[in-house]
């Protein structure tokens, strides 16, 4: 356990490849736990730009919610820690687990509804997530009228493009760093094309993958997948088993040329998810930094 004035480190939770993740808990205030992502403060830089665009965020339920960060002095080294809301429930990934693999269609629309809702708002910014995936998704218990319910959130911004970036740029750093190109679109792969028709086109990837239980492409090996993706004529196989709504957005969602591809704002309108119960999320943002983190040390935003 490491300690800090102010919280202490209880757990590791998980460990990606700009920085470990950390349950911690703070000391000022009973019971309130956080998600600590540490890292060198050398080698901070994509956790810093991952502050930075959380920032943005702050207000939208929808995406993963940032105390602030702080850094700190760990056996000599100096340590940047970002302090992020604590998914209790994990990923998407474990949600279907706990589904016990597909997750059924009227959950599957309230979920995507969420999902596009978080979208829309990063798109409405000049972002365009880049590495939308289950195990980017993170779950949160919340209550509605007296029931218990989930909210997803989208998090991990690490590959994130920003306003003003270069897509040249952005290719190699996908290339280098992403792990999965299971959610990858043509354009993305063929062009370098980064806007935010990528995230679309990942998001009906995560659809197929929670109607089925199956990753959209699963079948294929790496080889085979990066040779339909440059080929970029073919779309991953549409479940049968979902509705004509559901199989019309995922249409939409899959449309080869990124430039007719439905937004996400276009999406919210779509029968699929428009008429999904929905209600609106209270008391899902984060108290404020100075709840949790009251040193000379830690910025608040
Ligand atoms: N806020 C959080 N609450 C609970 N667990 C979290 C939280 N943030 C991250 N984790 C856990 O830590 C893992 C790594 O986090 P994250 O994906 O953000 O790191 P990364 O370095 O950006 O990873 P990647 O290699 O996928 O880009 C996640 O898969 C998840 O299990």
């Amino acid at each position: 356990m490491s300690t800090n004035m102010e919280w202490l480190r209880l757990k590791k939770l998980g460990q990606g490849t700009y920085g470990t993740v950390y349950l911690a808990m703070s000391t000022f205030t009973d019971e309130l736990y956080f998600a600590v992502k540490n890292a060198n403060l050398e080698d901070s830089s994509t956790l810093q730009k991952e502050r930075r665009i959380f920032q943005k965020f702050r207000g939208t339920n929808e995406v993963v919610g940032c105390y602030g960060y702080c850094v700190s002095n760990e056996g000599g080294v100096s340590k940047y820690n970002l302090l992020l809301e604590y998914a209790p429930m994990g990923s998407l990934l474990n949600l279907m687990k706990d589904y016990g693999g597909r997750i059924p269609e009227s959950h599957v629309r309230k979920y995507t509804k969420m999902l596009l809702r978080g979208l829309s708002c990063i798109d409405n910014n000049g972002h365009v997530h880049c590495d939308l995936k289950p195990a980017n998704i993170l779950v949160f218990p919340r209550e509605v009228d007296g029931l218990s319910d989930i909210q997803l959130k989208i998090a991990d911004f690490g590959l994130a493009k920003e306003p003003g970036e270069d897509d040249s740029d952005m290719l190699f750093r996908m290339y280098q760093y992403r792990g999965t190109p299971c959610y990858m679109s043509p354009e993305s792969v063929q062009f370098a094309e980064i806007t935010p028709a990528l995230d679309i086109w990942s998001l009906g990837c995560i659809v197929v993958e929670m109607i089925t239980g199956r990753i959209a492409w699963g079948n294929l090996d790496s080889k085979e997948l990066f040779n339909k993706l440059v080929i970029g004529n073919e779309s991953p196989e549409i479940p049968e088993y979902i509705s004509e709504n559901g199989k019309d957005f995922l249409r939409r969602c899959f449309e080869l040329d990124h430039r007719y591809r439905w937004t996400a704002d276009a999406l919210l309108t779509h029968p699929f998810v428009d008429d999904a119960p929905l209600q609106p999320v209270e008391n899902c943002q984060p108290p404020a930094l100075m709840c949790v983190v009251n040193s000379a040390l830690c910025e608040n935003y």
